[in-house]
């Protein structure tokens, strides 16, 4: 009888479909692999089973009896705790008051400061040697590093002492010898009998430490296989399904690809915080491709070339001349222009008009000269027809404008003078598809005209459909570079998933 089985669980959120149909079937005393590319539902099934999710319908059975998990606190007492990919610490508190957490000893109205470092220090003693320069029991977790709050994230759910316990990317920010010894643990505890789930997006380790993989694809269990039975091919196999036609990709790759077209953009040896040894070149007309999971370097490279973070080591040529990259004033003096998908953070001019929202660029490259609203208006209406933006007119406030529109203006404002090179940071996060097809179409119109693209995605259909060759990252550095007939789902996946 399986320790933990989830059935059919589904859970929307407005008109996105998180997650359509979650099936895990979880055994006593094996570490199960949870794996699925970047928003394929992972999380929501982790969180339905501990209970920081109610999902709209599905059935969990434990130990053979169907429950219902009302909320986190019901979860504890059914005997699952989880590591949440978040982290669920409380950044004021120490260490080992937030292992504890919420559960903390009183000894009257005050907390039992004895019982606390003696429970707390059980699983602080696990990760001895490993935890790193700064780590202390009574250290407050906003004074620690990532990984040591991953340790602590990780401690924490060991603290709940369950038989099932939930691990949702627990070694993200890990190195080597703190993975080695989380893997020691969990086989301990396999032993034990405890049923584990494990998300990690590392081929080796789930292939290190896992019994059995149960894989999901946009929203639903596809499949589930022991790891004896299997190969890392064969997991990214069921991870991508079925091919979409390469007909449908970058029409205009062998235009994009002729050795003749000048090179636009060129980095060498390029390394920041994030990112490392990166080596590029783009040609005018060109849509370079930036793949991999998220947060492997990609928008940290693009806002480096903007000026808009730290670069530590190589070089950088623009149309053929040196460039630093100073700061974005500079880069867009350099012809250079930057999209990001985070309205919030690097777009929209709140409670300004739509002409004050399309202009600013256009000032900053040009000096503020005088120029009177009508003028303005003329220069940035092709720019904005062009994405088919909706809209009553250039004095309305700019949140008259639906979300999609918004990143409408923000897109234009860099194309009313034309840059030499587009940065797309995932563009289009938060967009509906049919402003996503707008843009989509007017960048590779663009392209056609001779602008160099660069274009990070984190939807592989929209990097795969719209990029001449694509790169894929992980760790911070180039793992591939796929042309032609290579820009495939499979390869991609393949390299993104490699050990770093
Ligand atoms: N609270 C929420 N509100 C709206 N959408 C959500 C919410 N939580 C998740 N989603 C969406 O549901 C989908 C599945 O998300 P989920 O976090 O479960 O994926 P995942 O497989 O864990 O991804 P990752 O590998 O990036 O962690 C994504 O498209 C995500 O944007």
């Amino acid at each position: 009888m399986a320790k933990l089985k989830i059935s059919g669980a589904r859970k929307a959120y407005g008109a996105t479909m998180a997650l359509s149909r979650g099936d895990l079937e979880l055994q006593a005393g094996e570490v199960h692999v949870l794996i699925g590319s970047n928003g394929s539902g992972k999380s929501t099934l982790c969180k339905i089973v501990a209970g920081s999710v109610k999902p709209d319908s599905g059935d969990v059975v434990l130990d053979g009896k169907a429950v219902t998990v009302e909320g986190p606190r019901a979860a504890k007492a059914l005997g699952i705790g989880i590591f949440y990919q978040e982290l669920s610490l409380a950044a004021r508190r120490t260490v080992e008051e937030n292992i504890c957490l919420p559960d903390l000893s009183m000894n009257g109205p005050f907390v039992d400061r004895t019982a606390l470092s003696e429970r707390a220090g059980r699983y602080i003693a696990l990760f001895e040697g490993v935890a790193g320069e700064g780590f202390a029991a009574d250290a407050r977790v906003d004074a620690l590093r990532a990984d040591q709050r991953q340790l602590v994230e990780i401690m924490k759910a060991l603290a709940t002492e369950a038989p099932v316990l939930i691990f949702d990317e627990p070694t993200s920010a890990l190195d080597r010898a703190q993975v080695d010894r989380f893997f020691e643990i969990l086989r301990r505890l396999k032993t034990e009998g405890r049923a584990m789930v494990f998300i990690s997006h590392r081929m080796d380790e789930i292939f290190a430490i896992g019994d059995r993989v149960t894989v999901l694809r946009d929203g639903r269990t596809v499949g589930s296989s022991r790891i004896a039975d299997t190969s890392p091919q064969e997991v990214v196999r069921m991870m991508v399904g079925e091919e979409p036609s390469l007909a449908a990709a970058a029409p205009q790759a062998s235009v994009a690809n002729e050795a003749k077209r000048p090179l636009a953009l060129s980095v060498s040896a390029l390394a920041g915080p994030g990112f490392t040894d990166v080596a590029f070149d783009v040609r005018q007309g060109e849509i370079l491709g930036l793949g991999g999971l998220h947060g492997q370097g990609q928008s940290a490279v693009l806002r480096a070339l903007f000026g808009a973070a730290p670069v530590t080591a190589g070089s950088v040529t623009l149309d053929g001349a040196a460039y630093r990259p100073a700061n974005p004033r500079a880069a867009i003096r350099a012809g250079l222009a930057y999209v990001s998908g985070d309205r919030g953070r690097d777009g929209v001019i709140h409670g300004r008009t739509i002409l004050e929202n399309v202009t600013p660029i256009h000032f900053l490259r040009n000096g503020l000269k005088l120029a009177s609203p009508s003028a303005l208006r003329a220069k940035a209406t092709p720019a904005v027809d062009a994405l088919k933006t909706k809209f009553a007119g250039f004095s309305h406030p700019i949140g008259s404008l639906s979300g999609g529109n918004q990143q409408k203006i923000v897109i234009a404002r860099w194309l009313i003078d034309r840059p030499g090179v587009l940065l797309l940071d995932d563009p289009t996060k938060g967009i509906d598809l049919s402003a996503k097809a707008d843009l989509f179409a007017l960048v590779r119109k663009l392209a056609a005209e001779g602008m160099a693209i660069v274009l990070y995605s984190s939807e592989d259909a929209e990097l795969l459909a719209n990029s001449d060759r694509i790169l894929v990252f992980n760790g911070g550095r180039i793992r591939r570079s796929l042309q032609g007939a290579e820009r495939t789902r499979f390869n991609l996946y393949e390299a993104a998933y490699e050990a770093a």
